[in-house]
């Protein structure tokens, strides 16, 4: 997100979490579009992640000050002991960029004790909003024992695949779906009207 009044529409409508990117080589990059003072005011309840990458630990733990972040998503090579010192301070979600056949349970376990939730986003050539889908049976494989968000290249038209997918063992801690680039109408600026029709659809 990069535009105020698109956050607090989500807010209005309900959704949980809000997602801006903190990482400059992104299309969606926000740090230079929205002073702290400004992004502090905005979007009433919603819970506001902040996307980094890879960012030097004092840094990132002081965007979160400055813009009071409630979360922070971590989508880059972060080792474990760099989410653990973050997990002292706000919530860690650590993604996750998996092709087909990935080793899950083996990638996930070191991070087990060292972050609060897991992201699992689709492998590209860049970091992360790649629009692209993995094949979600990648997660039947394993226990996945913490809580996730299901993510890469979700749109409209996917609410019975994401039911179905919903009632198999391997989503017992599915906790949220993480939507971005099939509902935008340009690089951070979202379709709100097709966000709510998806909201409403998947809660049905
Ligand atoms: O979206 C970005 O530009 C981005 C850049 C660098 C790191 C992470 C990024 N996005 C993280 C997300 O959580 C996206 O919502 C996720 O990758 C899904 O995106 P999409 O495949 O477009 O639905």
């Amino acid at each position: 997100m990069t535009l105020p009044e698109q956050v607090n529409a989500l807010s209005e409508m309900g959704v949980d979490f809000a997602g801006f990117i903190f990482y400059p080589k992104s299309p969606r990059y926000m740090g230079d579009k929205l002073p702290p003072e400004k992004f502090k005011k905005m979007g009433g309840n919603i819970a506001k992640v902040g996307v980094f990458v890879n960012k030097p630990y004092d840094d990132l733990l002081k965007t979160v000050e400055d813009y009071r972040l409630d979360m922070v998503q971590l989508h880059g090579d972060e080792t474990p002991r760099y989410c653990e010192q973050v997990a002292n301070y706000v919530t860690v979600i650590k993604a996750f960029r998996l092709t087909d056949n990935d080793p899950i349970e083996w990638m996930a376990r070191p991070f087990h004790e060292a972050s609060d939730m897991y992201l699992f986003d689709t492998l590209g050539s860049g970091y992360g909003g790649t629009g692209k889908k993995f094949d979600w049976n990648v997660l039947q494989q394993t226990t996945i024992d913490k809580l996730f968000f299901l993510s890469g290249g979700i749109e409209s038209g996917d609410e019975e695949q994401i039911k179905a997918f919903s009632e198999t063992p391997a989503a017992k801690k599915l906790f949220s779906l993480d939507i971005n680039s099939k509902f935008e109408v340009s690089a951070g600026v979202k379709d709100i009207a097709k966000v709510q029709q998806f909201v409403q659809a998947i809660k049905m």
